[in-house]
């Protein structure tokens, strides 16, 4: 028994106790042939053998079908008119080639199964064979069985209706039952008129055939030769026309055909040189070797072919088919190729020298581009055809990638690393007075243990049969004084364990370091959004939780209970485990001296208002604005994820990352956005709804668009933390309050004012109420830490929020439309022709800050093209064609 446990209590070794004693003979024959068969499957050489058993089957098939299609006249009475016995045993001799099992087998698949269709067995057993023997897949099993399907009835049927009336099953039993039903149906004309479309459909869905009407074309230009003395200076060099410098394309093209040059496709072509008839060219102007740019084959380009289109692309786009390939083989092409699973829709790729290398026709190693086949109006943000895309993936941290995450060694170690061992004296004794209580009341216990934490110990009984819970519960006051122990807090049920818990402050309590949180492996390895390492649970357990998915925390507590570490807890963990391209801090600061610690990072990890010197915000004034900015940002934000097809933050990184979304349509990428409020009571008490209005809605909303917030607030009470605050704040934190009151408004139960303080907690979280200690960590550690940060290279300016307007500011300034901007016809066309009033669409649509947008908003109004502002309504657009507008501005 360890020293600080009275018993055994952690679930595990419950589960050892509960369990009987192993017995290793049988435990050996249970498991060992398990372990042989996965073995055994898993196994290359049991693979090997499935290939070649497939393979073989699929040359038997193949062999007994063949002969079947000649001998089955022979064969038929005697496969029919005989038992499956007679097919083992019997003596019976058929003509095909494979004996009686061939005659059988075939006779199975053809006359009772598909007729000539089942030659798609012999495909299939193929495929699974070379998948098999080859030990990857070269075939995709599941895309073939579903063209093996649509085959067999498609084709069985076909061949039924073709050969109708002949003696040859050649739709067998199934082709035969199909036709049948579909003549009967639809008649013979319309099971003709099915088979024909059902062929082409799958015909044009499959090759996609081009219908275009081939378009007359201007003569592509002729290129420009090139002589000898530059062919031979290159190994088959490509050169495009574009980048030959005029010095070479104005050489003359007749001299140039005239000495075997060739024009493939537009792209020249230069043969290997013989140098006589390069003697022969006394007269060309020959270009020097340097001359010649010649673009490597490796360097992608967008240089257009200077030749009409088809030329090239057709026969291109048909060997390049990406059925034709295996996966490996388009792995090994590297970046070539980039199909996005949930599209289904190829994207925009580039294709450089290996994949125009492997092609069969020696076609010239020449740098190409290869546009989509099939193009969807929806896919708006795909990037448009002509520009090319560099496949690698957008890298957000490529500004600053020389950052360096700040190391564990800059945190102190505030407690030795282990659990302090409790006396066991004083365990002993707790428990003796739990027991001494409990029977003074004539309660029973079956069992007690105890599980000691770092600032109070569960005592956990399980009560003899009969005791009611609510009596142990109602003893609480008791126990403790009994203990004469403050903080006791009776957890009865313990829920999900069928105990009831005694919680009794330790004596002696440890702190729990941020470090060493920081350097558990759960935080080390987490792979969560935003991770925030809060605390350590009673059985000492790191509790790490994911603020995205929270999705925002509220945390109140009396004042000097540990609020303001818990704060930087949170922020340093985040800072550990997040590149400033990746998160931003709204820092809210009303008592000023909290957050200030953080002003080093600025220009790393803090966002702030347009035109502002200070990032940390002081000023009720401003918080409000900045609130408000980030509700713009929201909604900007929201637009974007609209415009990109995705539902939130994480979808529309990764699309935008995958280059998938055009940044001159104001894609970008997103930072997570963290507002940190310290002191909410203070807000609230001087710009009450002006502060809690756009708060809910963030509180609301934001969490798709990844803005989160973590609300601090000494005062708990039910003005402060009013109702829509708490309906939108799932997850709470509640540090020691002075009144069982204070505790429910936080967490809607009572508990949180029997804490000890000093960063004991309890954290509701997912329906669960957990009492943790708040991991420490000190201000010269946070201090160290932004240091570290704000002394590396960063952005040059904070992170910028959107510019907020005031109505009031702006209220009864009469715009002059004398002076109005230079892009105000622009604009009012953009309202007019979109019927949209929204500013953040003006801003999207012509690249504009939020304050030209909105003045340019303001100016329309004045001219009566849109109606008042709505709030967060867009405004009504009062002008509704092109010809109303243009009056309007002819008056202007
Ligand atoms: N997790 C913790 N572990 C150990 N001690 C702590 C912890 N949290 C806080 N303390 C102690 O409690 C003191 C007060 O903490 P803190 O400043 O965070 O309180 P607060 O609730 O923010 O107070 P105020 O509202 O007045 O700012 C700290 O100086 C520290 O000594």
């Amino acid at each position: 028994m360890s020293k600080n446990k009275l018993k055994t209590e952690k679930p595990e070794s419950k589960k050892a106790k509960a369990a009987p004693a192993p017995n290793p003979e049988v435990l050996k024959k249970d498991k060992e042939p398990e372990v042989k068969v996965k073995e055994l499957v898993k196994d290359e050489r049991t693979h090997k053998v499935m290939g070649v058993f497939f393979l073989l089957l699929s040359l038997y098939c193949f062999i007994a079908f063949t002969s079947y299609i000649f001998s089955w006249e022979e064969d038929f009475d005697k496969v029919n008119r005989y038992s499956t016995k007679e097919l083992f045993f019997g003596d019976v001799k058929v003509d095909n080639l494979l004996g009686r099992l061939g005659a059988y087998v075939s006779h199975g698949f053809f006359y009772k199964g598909f007729g000539v269709a089942s030659y798609l067995f012999c495909y299939f057993f193929f495929l699974l064979g070379v998948n098999f023997i080859v030990g990857r897949r070269v075939f995709r099993v599941w895309r073939n069985v579903k063209y093996i399907l649509f085959g067999l009835l498609f084709i069985s049927m076909t061949m039924s209706f073709l050969s109708f009336g002949a003696e040859f099953p050649w739709g067998g039993a199934v082709g035969n039952a199909l036709n049948k039903w579909g003549t009967g149906f639809v008649g013979k004309t319309g099971t003709a008129l099915f088979l024909l479309v059902t062929g082409l459909a799958w015909l044009i869905w499959k090759f996609n055939f081009d219908f275009k009407w081939p378009e007359r074309k201007p003569k592509p230009p002729k290129p420009a030769p090139v002589p000898m003395a530059a062919a031979t200076a290159t190994a088959a060099p490509v050169v495009p026309p574009a980048a030959v410098p005029e010095k070479v394309q104005q050489s003359p093209i007749a001299a140039a055909k005239g000495n075997g040059l060739k024009e493939d496709g537009g792209v020249m072509v230069i043969p290997p040189g013989d140098p006589e008839e390069e003697e022969e060219l006394p007269a060309m102007h020959l270009v020097e070797k340097e001359d010649i740019t010649v673009i490597p084959a490796h360097i992608p380009h967008t240089v257009p072919l200077a030749m009409p289109e088809p030329e090239i692309m057709a026969p291109v786009i048909e060997e390049e088919d990406e059925e034709d390939y295996t996966d490996e083989e388009l792995e090994a092409a590297g970046p070539m190729l980039y199909i996005d699973d949930k599209l289904e829709k190829p994207q925009e790729l580039e294709i450089n020298q290996e994949p125009v290398a492997r092609k069969k026709n020696n076609a010239p190693e020449v740098a190409f581009e290869i546009k989509p086949t099939y193009n969807d109006e929806e896919e708006e943000e795909v990037t448009p055809v002509h520009t090319a895309v560099s496949v690698d993936p957008f890298d957000p941290a490529l500004d600053l990638s020389n950052y360096k995450y700040p190391g564990l060694d800059l945190l102190a170690n505030h407690s030795a690393d282990k659990v302090i061992v409790q006396d066991t004296g004083e365990l002993e004794k707790n428990k003796n007075q739990i027991i001494d209580t409990l029977k003074n009341y004539d309660i029973s216990i079956q069992k007690i243990s105890a599980t000691v934490g770092p600032t109070v110990t569960l005592y956990e009984i399980v009560p003899a049969a009969g005791v009611r819970i609510s009596r142990i519960k109602n003893l609480e006051d008791d126990i403790a004084l009994s203990l004469s122990a403050l903080g006791i807090r009776i957890i009865a049920p313990i829920p999900g364990k069928g105990t009831i818990g005694i919680e009794v402050p330790n004596v002696k309590k440890s702190i729990v370091s941020l470090k060493n949180l920081l350097a558990s492996e759960k935080f080390q390895n987490s792979t969560m959004d935003l991770p925030i390492a809060i605390g350590k649970k009673i059985d000492n357990e790191n509790f790490i939780a994911d603020l995205a998915k929270m999705p925002h925390l509220l945390m109140a507590g009396a004042t000097g209970q540990g609020k303001s570490v818990g704060i930087n807890t949170l922020l340093v963990s985040l800072l550990y485990k997040k590149h400033p391209s990746q998160l931003k801090f709204v820092l809210v600061d009303p008592k000023k001296v909290e957050l200030s610690l953080y002003k080093l990072i600025e220009k790393h990890f803090l966002a702030k208002l347009p035109g502002e010197d200070d990032a940390i915000i002081t000023d009720t004034k401003k918080v409000i604005h900045t609130l408000n900015a980030l509700c713009i940002e929201m909604d900007l934000r929201y637009d974007l994820l609209k415009e990109a097809g995705t539902r939130n933050i994480k979808e529309y990184n990764s699309k935008f990352t995958q280059r998938r979304l055009n940044p001159q349509k104001g894609h970008r990428y997103l930072p997570f956005i963290v507002l940190v409020v310290d002191e909410f009571a203070d807000l609230i008490m001087t710009a009450g709804k002006e502060v809690e209005m756009p708060i809910a809605r963030l509180a609301q909303l934001a969490r798709a668009v990844g803005i989160h917030l973590i609300i601090a607030t000494q005062r708990p009470s039910v003005n402060i933390i009013t109702g829509t605050i708490k309906a939108n704040f799932p997850a709470r934190i509640a540090f020691k309050v002075s009144s069982k009151i204070d505790s429910r408004t936080i967490l809607d139960i009572g508990g949180a004012e029997q804490l000890i303080g000093q960063g004991d907690m309890l954290v509701s979280f997912n329906g669960e109420l957990v009492r943790l200690q708040c991991a420490f960590v000190d201000t010269p550690e946070v201090e160290s830490v932004a240091e570290f940060i704000g002394n590396q290279k960063g952005y040059p300016d904070a992170f910028l929020l959107p510019e907020y307007v005031d109505d009031k500011d702006t209220e009864g300034r009469e715009f002059s439309l004398a002076d109005r901007d230079p892009l105000f016809e622009e604009a009012a066309q953009v309202i007019v022709q979109t019927q949209q009033g929204s500013t953040s669409l003006l801003q999207r649509r012509m690249k504009l800050g939020y304050n030209r947008a909105g003045r340019l908003m303001d100016q329309l109004e004045a001219a009566g093209i849109v109606g008042p502002n709505m709030g967060s309504k867009a405004r009504e657009v009062l002008v509704k064609s092109d010809m109303e507008l243009q009056e309007i501005l002819d008056t202007l």
